[in-house]
């Protein structure tokens, strides 16, 4: 029987609605807390340098106030790494970030920076965090994580997300799938995440091996027009429907 596939819902979003006039509303806490009622093995937040979303308060109300696990993204510097020091969430996700982009563009570059990428993997895992590397399906890139100690990677979902045609969708769906296969021979758990909707979950979701996905901005847009349990209940049901294929 396949293990039942988990599922992290990232709720950034909303703190990007508040942010963008400074009110106390809409509360990515008050959705994350609605999300996990309706389902959500999980709560993803990105806590960026910028802070453009999330804010450090939200952090440290949803440590206290989550029933399932927080799962913090995060850059790979030395103040974020004190964050989770002090935070210290359940699970820590190294991820890329670039003042300048829009969102997440690419995968962590692992194999470019190993000391630095292997010291933050032991100062995480020193506060008892699960430490999962945000990475493309590159086999180098999952080599180097498994070398750095991560026991888990989320392998970007993003050029399957954005791949314009057919073609291209099949080819960047099996270089995730390749990617899923070749990470769990080499012992790690496999997330994945990024740019993950109602029409591309399933086939992703399908994958053997794969653990959890983590979705945000596809559920918090659904969420605009059903409220925030619909939606998560709705993409809850398509992890469903391909753990049953
Ligand atoms: C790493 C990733 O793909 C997302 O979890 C990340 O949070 C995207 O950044 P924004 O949420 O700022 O779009
Ligand atoms: N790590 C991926 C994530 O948390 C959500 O990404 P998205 O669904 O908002 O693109």
């Amino acid at each position: 029987m396949k293990p039942r596939v988990l599922l992290g819902v990232n709720v950034d979003h909303v703190a990007t609605l508040r942010q963008s006039r400074g009110t106390r509303y809409p509360d990515p806490v008050q959705a994350a807390l609605l999300a996990e009622e309706a389902g959500a093995d999980g709560i993803t937040i990105h806590p960026r340098e910028d802070r453009r979303h999330i804010q450090d308060r939200d952090v440290m109300l949803m440590r206290e106030m989550l029933n399932t696990k927080m799962n913090l993204e995060m850059a790979v510097t030395d103040a974020m790494l004190a964050f989770a020091e002090q935070v210290r969430p359940q699970c820590v996700c190294l991820v890329p970030e670039k003042r300048e982009e829009l969102t997440t563009e690419g995968g962590l570059d692992v194999a470019g920076q190993e000391e630095k990428v292997a010291k933050a993997c032991e100062r995480l895992a020193a506060i008892g965090a699960e430490v999962s590397l945000f990475i493309d399906a590159d086999k180098d890139q999952i080599d180097a994580a498994v070398r750095c100690g991560a026991p888990v990677i989320e392998i970007h979902t993003g050029h399957y997300a954005e791949a314009d045609n057919p073609a291209e969708v099949d080819l960047a769906f099996l270089k995730v799938a390749d990617g899923v296969e070749y990470a769990r021979k080499k012992g790690l758990i496999v997330n994945a995440g990024h740019g993950l909707h109602y029409h591309n979950t399933e086939r992703v979701a399908a994958i053997p091996g794969i653990n959890e996905l983590n979705i945000g901005h596809a559920i918090i847009a659904r969420a605009l027009f059903t409220g925030i349990k619909e939606a998560v209940r709705d993409m809850r049901a398509i992890l469903d429907r391909a753990h049953q294929e």
